[in-house]
């Protein structure tokens, strides 16, 4: 649904050029929550205002729903009308909603639809409608100051949808928000999600909305996409800095002579008491060192770091038992590959042992 192909921006800053996106690839499918992550100065405002043009990109293109968004902007002034056709049905939302105080709860939402010339009857009725689908029927005539802040976000949202979008854009939406407002706004966006088949991309740096709402998610470092993927495949994807974020896990990475481990379990696996199996399986004291459960797309999803007994290579088997079951293993570290540099490469050789056994 969203295709960015070689995204690049650069900005020009007091006589410096600023490269805040540097070829980025981005896929969203068509009715999914894609979420962007990345510290501050990662670029994510940028992709997001490349996304639907409010930011013209130095090269590389932007398709939204089989539309070149980039080949019209680039045909000059008498593309304008097409790009802002294109553009409606990009729907954003914004950190601080930028809503108009000017003007009541429904005037916010119709001036969209004042903007593209639809008659003062039918731009009244749909943006009813549109209150009405997150939550605020009774509050049309309300002015935004006399509003909360995930009311004023609601009517951010039913003012992003009044073009009938398929994408949703969203820049830290949740941001200003607390937590339980949070909640409610997140579980807003979902259900529009489902109700509409609306695509949603949106922009965080709360682990919490990845893990709470979307389908798949991106990790920005220095304006380019270092990691990306379904939610669960990262969590599956050994190395994954993206999962680390989402399940950090405490305790101590190393002990002497003993390995950690970084377990993931997804699906089936978690109702399994595989843990305690291993124990009895090998004869062998199995401490938990840090956990962490969730449920993601209704499905429970968890991280733990395991401590067994003895180096890495004395536990190539019971390794090889929790992979064997379908369990992602990552070694969190052993005693030698923190202390030293030279034990690095018989840990990699070992692991390999047990990619090859497995
Ligand atoms: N209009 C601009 N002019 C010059 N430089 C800019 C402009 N907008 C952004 N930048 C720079 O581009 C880089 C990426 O900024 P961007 O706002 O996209 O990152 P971000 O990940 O959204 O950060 P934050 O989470 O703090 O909003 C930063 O170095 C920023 O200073």
């Amino acid at each position: 649904m969203i295709t960015t192909t070689g995204l690049t921006k650069v900005y020009r800053s007091r006589g410096r050029d600023v490269t805040a996106l540097d070829g980025v690839d981005l896929h969203v499918r068509e009715g999914e929550i894609f979420g962007v992550v990345g510290r501050s100065g990662a670029g994510k405002s940028s992709l997001i205002r490349c996304v639907n043009l409010l930011e013209r990109p130095t090269s590389g293109t932007v398709v939204v729903d089989g539309r070149d968004l980039t080949a019209l902007a680039g045909r000059g002034p008498r593309a304008g009308a097409e790009l802002r056709r294109a553009r409606s049905r990009i729907g954003m939302v914004f950190q601080h909603f930028n809503l108009l105080s000017s003007r009541t709860v429904q005037g916010n939402v119709e001036l969209p639809l004042e903007i593209l010339g639809v008659p003062g009857r039918e731009r009244a009725r749909k943006a009813r409608e549109l209150l009405g689908l997150v939550g605020l029927a009774d509050h049309a005539r309300a002015w935004p100051a006399q509003l909360s802040g995930g009311q004023k976000q609601r009517v951010g949202i039913a003012r992003a949808l009044a073009g009938d979008p398929k994408v949703l854009l969203s820049d830290e939406a949740t941001s200003a928000l607390d937590p339980e407002t949070t909640r409610s706004v997140l579980d807003l966006l979902r259900d529009l999600n489902r109700q509409l088949g609306l695509t949603i991309l949106l922009i965080t740096h709360e682990m919490d909305v990845v893990k709470s709402i979307c389908d798949s998610a991106a990790l920005m470092r220095d304006g380019k996409v270092v990691e990306s993927g379904t939610v669960s495949g990262l969590l599956a994807t050994p190395g994954s800095e993206l999962a680390r974020e989402l399940f950090p896990l405490g305790g101590p990475p190393t002990a002497a002579d003993r390995t950690v481990v970084d377990v993931t379990f997804h699906g089936d696996s978690t109702a399994r008491p595989l843990i305690s199996r291993l124990s009895r399986t090998y004869d062998i004291d199995v401490s938990i060192l840090g956990a962490a459960m969730d449920t993601i797309g209704g499905r429970q999803v968890g991280r733990m770091r395991i401590e067994l007994p003895g180096r890495f290579e004395d536990n190539v088997v019971p390794i090889g038992f929790l992979r064997e079951r379908g369990l992602t293993v990552e070694i969190a570290g052993t005693a030698e590959a923190a202390g030293t540099t030279e034990t690095a490469e018989p840990v990699e050789a070992a692991e390999k042992t047990v990619e090859d056994a497995r």
